[in-house]
């Protein structure tokens, strides 16, 4: 057994951190600090932390093949220009629906990016049930609906063989699958392979191993939990040092490291002081088990 490690290597304050990408062209970190409407980058070399300001929540970030970023901001599927910090918006949904916005979202293996949507929370968790959808940003940059009545459209995934799409609407404490046709980028036939444990509260961010077991990030948790989605069953629980971890990611040399992000927003005084970390990056070492790279957005 390897001894697992973890690490915070950004301790400054994401109210939401969110959407880790490992960016293996910069050999930097991807993510987003949502109400801090930032996009980041996070080089472990120099240790600095680059941010681009942006004009509304930003929910997730993706590599672009074009060189470029997209990012989903407020509701828009955006082209995110890092060197010039410029934004340029690519479509727009929920137009009936001005409280909401954008959550998590991941391009899928052939260039498609998936994100989900939610009402703005009141306060973590609490929010007006049923008013989110999932989407897809196609290479042509036409959109796709893929359902509504969600609450809160959270972590996704494709399993190594394309042939299934991981998914999470948090509220449901579930993590779902649906049968994926790699051609026509639909999903079908949704069902539950896990539902959470009592205290691994809330599942939000989620990517998969090169074993294809799924890892997901346990909000209000304080944890990363690896599932068996043949099973259902949980293999291993990787606690950190913060209750509010949002999401997680592989990268550095080989996608060895694991890279998980958490939030600050909804602690009082007490809980922030016995937790000065929350809303850190955090990096896990010693798996024993790589992840895969990122897919980059086709369009
Ligand atoms: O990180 C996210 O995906 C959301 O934007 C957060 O708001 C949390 O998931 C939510 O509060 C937990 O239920
Ligand atoms: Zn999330």
């Amino acid at each position: 057994m390897s001894s697992v490690r973890v690490e915070c290597v950004v301790s400054s304050g994401f109210g939401i951190g969110e959407s880790p990408v490992w960016d293996e062209k910069e050999g930097a970190l991807l993510c987003v600090d949502i109400p801090g409407r930032r996009a980041c980058r996070w080089s472990p070399g120099s240790g600095q932390l680059q941010a681009v300001p942006l004009d509304a929540p930003v929910s997730s970030v993706a590599l672009w093949k074009s060189g470029d970023y997209v990012v989903t901001l407020g509701t828009r599927f955006a082209a995110l220009n890092w060197k010039e910090q410029q934004v340029t918006t690519i479509a727009h949904v929920d137009k009936d629906k001005p409280n909401n916005r954008f959550n998590d979202g991941k391009v899928d293996p052939a260039g498609r990016y998936f994100a989900g949507t939610m009402a703005e929370e009141i306060r973590p968790a609490v929010l007006e049930r049923n008013q989110g959808s999932l989407y897809t940003l196609c290479p042509d940059l036409s959109v796709v609906k893929h359902f509504d009545r969600v609450d809160i459209s959270n972590g996704l995934d494709w399993s190594l063989d394309h042939k299934t799409f991981f998914y999470i609407d948090s509220l449901s404490y579930s993590v779902d699958a649906f049968d994926y046709d790699i051609q026509t980028g639909k999903i079908d036939n949704r069902r539950s392979v896990y539902k959470m444990e009592k205290e691994e509260s809330i599942p939000d961010g989620m990517c998969i191993d090169m074993e294809g077991k799924l890892w997901v990030a346990c909000y209000d948790g304080g944890r990363v939990i690896r599932l068996d989605p043949e099973t259902g069953k949980r293999i291993q629980t990787v606690k950190l040092p913060v209750d509010k971890t949002t999401s997680c990611c592989f990268g550095g040399k080989d996608y060895s490291e694991m890279y998980v992000t958490s939030a600050r927003d909804g602690m009082d005084k007490e809980w922030l002081s016995r937790q000065p970390q929350a809303g850190g990056i955090f990096k896990i070492t010693g798996l024993g088990v790589k992840g895969i790279p990122p897919y980059a957005f086709a369009g």
